[in-house]
């Protein structure tokens, strides 16, 4: 029997928090399904070489049956060879006294030169998942500097707030986390984006509803979405790592499996101007895959509220563009 091709995948910040959830699950067949072998490149800057060197006996020592192959390295060319997968989640974090401008600049020239690496040594079908932050806009630039990679090629990752969100109505309702359904988050993955309670389903109904409880929807629901990474890291004093991986597996598996017969799950892609949102900016839509084909899901109603919130979401994105024109 021909056993399938490895599908490559690069990980940056490998050896991260993250990249230490993340990689053990694409090795254990998670990501891309129990018969699927894969290869990993893991891309790291200098000063975190030693602690990748680590993780990759780590890897070794499972004795994965799909791992094929591990390549280690600080080199984006080398790392960006032949991938099929671009997995982006190292960048640099927001320190005490740095505006988000800065950061936004800072994070910039990295995801420029990544993008550009991508573009001249990746797989022809290479896809791109962006999470290291501000990962709306960092994929933003990163899909402008690609070259000949096609823009519906980038993502950006809100399946995180969209698993935040599914869980804390579950637990609202108390019903299982599996009758929830539709969850869409909505514009920009930060303290704006639209967790859409109007739209979300419990059991096939509105989620606002099943709960009918307006005032908790709207004053403790969406914050708790909207600001729950800053409460892990004031609980676990770091922050959440191995839900963000979880949040990763469950994006590609997203993008690549067919989804429920009406369900949608939440990206953040290529606006196609869908919902009178600027074309090419980087927002979280509901979405649909075929397995291969990602659409934007039309014709969801939006009130008043819901449009308030998602324009404002999305008018942060247009300042971030603002901020970085210079490098698209
Ligand atoms: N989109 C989301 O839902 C989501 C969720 C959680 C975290 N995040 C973001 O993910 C990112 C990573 O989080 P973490 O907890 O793993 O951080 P971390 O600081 O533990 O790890 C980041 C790693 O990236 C590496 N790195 C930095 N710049 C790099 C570069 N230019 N190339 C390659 N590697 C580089 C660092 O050396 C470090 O090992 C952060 O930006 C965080 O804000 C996003």
């Amino acid at each position: 029997m021909m056993s399938k091709q490895p599908i490559r995948v690069a990980v940056t910040g490998a050896a991260g928090n993250i990249g230490y959830a993340l990689l053990f699950r694409i090795a254990s067949g998670a990501m891309f399904g129990p018969d699927q072998p894969v290869a990993l490149n893991l891309i790291e800057i200098p000063p975190a070489l030693d602690a990748l060197k680590g993780v990759v006996m780590e890897l070794d020592d499972c004795a994965f049956p799909l791992l094929k192959d591990v390549v280690a390295t600080t080199d984006m060319d080398e790392g960006f060879k032949d991938v099929n997968w671009a997995l982006l989640v190292g960048s640099v974090p927001r320190k005490a006294g740095m505006e988000r401008s800065d950061l936004l600049g800072i994070n910039g020239k990295v995801f420029t030169g990544q993008g550009k690496a991508i573009g001249a040594n990746a797989a022809a079908d290479v896809r791109v998942l962006v999470v290291g932050n501000p990962c709306n806009t960092n994929c933003l630039i990163a899909m402008n500097n690609a070259e000949g990679v096609p823009n519906d090629r980038f993502f950006a990752m809100t399946m995180l707030d969209e698993n935040r969100a599914k869980t804390q109505l579950a637990q609202k309702a108390g019903v299982d986390v599996t009758e929830v359904s539709n969850m869409t988050i909505w514009g920009n993955h930060s303290a704006t984006q639209y967790p859409d309670f109007y739209s979300a389903k419990i059991g096939g109904k509105s989620a606002a509803e099943v709960i009918d409880d307006e005032a908790w929807l709207k004053d403790t629901f969406i914050p708790d979405v909207q600001t729950r990474g800053a409460a892990i890291i004031k609980a676990r004093g770091a922050s959440s790592a191995a839900s963000a991986a979880n949040g990763i597996v469950d994006s590609v598996r997203a993008l690549t499996t067919p989804t429920a017969p009406g369900d949608t799950f939440s990206m953040c892609l290529c606006s196609d101007g869908s919902y009178a949102t600027p074309e090419g900016l980087i927002i979280s839509f509901p979405c649909r895959s075929d397995g291969q084909k990602i659409e934007i899901v039309k014709g969801i109603e939006l009130n008043t509220f819901s449009r308030t919130k998602f324009d404002a979401s999305v008018q942060e994105l247009s300042e971030e563009r603002e901020a970085v024109k210079d490098l698209i």
